[in-house]
């Protein structure tokens, strides 16, 4: 019995949902200790999304409008924007600049797994080894936070390592609780989280990593998540493509999570991203 409980404690399973319904098709990756569960340093993750970031402000008009008032107020001009460029113009723009800058689009199409809904595929270019392919978004959760009623019937709850959970449906209680906590945390003109990611056209095309499928026999897994925190001191100009969020009102000096999927190999135009959602720590 007690060789049981510890073998249970050892799973930091992912997904909650599913656990409980495939036990008997679950398959495993194991890692030796939660702080080896990294395949790349933390600080090339951030410096992979700041590139993007920064790429993605650059033609963002707010990001002229501060040049050119850098000493002045800085009224809200994100709301302008939006009204001057439609969302799918946007989103367009994001994934040609992320193809320049990482090589390759990936895009929501229909899973190559029968029956499997909604999969992630690498619709341009090739994914090198070891790259950031998409970031997993949502709203974030202490363990002991009410996420009892976000999570009946919702597949997209991932659990991380320490225990903080990670809603990353983008409909119906979830999409309103996300809304209403990245409106909460406005800094004046600057959004300090990405909204976008609740629609089809999100303006971070990284922030689908949600749905990602898991992998099974004859799709075996080409990604893996990596959690890491986003330090305090990154640019607030660049938040607003972050596509995570607390529940709880954060204090300034907390670091937000986020998860990236980073490739475990090289993955072509046409593959589909599969992840193992099942971690054993030893
Ligand atoms: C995080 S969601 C992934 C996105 C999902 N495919 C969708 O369209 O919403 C997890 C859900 O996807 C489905 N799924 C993921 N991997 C699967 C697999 N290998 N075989 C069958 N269904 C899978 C299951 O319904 C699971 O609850």
């Amino acid at each position: 019995m007690k060789s049981l409980r510890k073998w249970w404690r050892q799973y930091r399973y992912r997904f909650v949902p599913w656990l409980a319904l495939n036990l008997r098709n679950r398959s495993v990756r194991a890692v030796d200790g939660s702080t080896d569960d990294k395949l790349i340093p933390d600080n090339d993750v951030l410096v992979s999304l700041e590139t993007l970031f920064k790429a993605l402000f650059d033609v963002h008009p707010q990001s002229q409008y501060l040049r050119e008032h850098m000493k002045k107020p800085v009224p809200d001009v994100s709301l302008k924007e939006h009204q001057a460029a439609p969302v799918d113009m946007i989103h367009k723009r994001s994934l040609c600049l992320m193809r320049q800058i990482s090589g390759f689009c990936i895009e929501r199409k229909p899973s190559k797994i029968p029956g499997c809904g909604t999969g992630v595929i690498v619709t341009k270019g090739t994914v090198p080894k070891h790259a950031i392919v998409a970031m997993y978004p949502g709203l974030i959760y202490y363990p002991y936070d009410p996420v009892l009623l976000q999570s009946v019937g919702n597949p997209f709850i991932f659990r991380c390592v320490d225990g903080l959970f990670i809603d990353g449906n983008d409909k119906g209680l979830s999409k309103f609780l996300y809304r209403s906590c990245a409106g909460r945390d406005r800094l004046g003109p600057f959004d300090l989280c990405d909204k976008t990611w609740l629609t089809v056209y999100p303006k971070n095309p990284l922030a689908v990593g949600q749905y990602v499928n898991n992998h099974n026999k004859d799709f075996p897994a080409n990604v893996c998540y990596q959690e890491c925190n986003l330090p305090t001191e990154f640019a607030l100009h660049l938040r607003q493509y972050v596509p995570n969020v607390f529940y709880r009102t954060p204090d300034m000096l907390q670091c937000v999570r986020m998860v990236a999927l980073v490739s475990l190999r090289e993955i072509a135009q046409g593959e589909e991203l599969f992840s193992s959602y099942f971690t054993m720590i030893h």
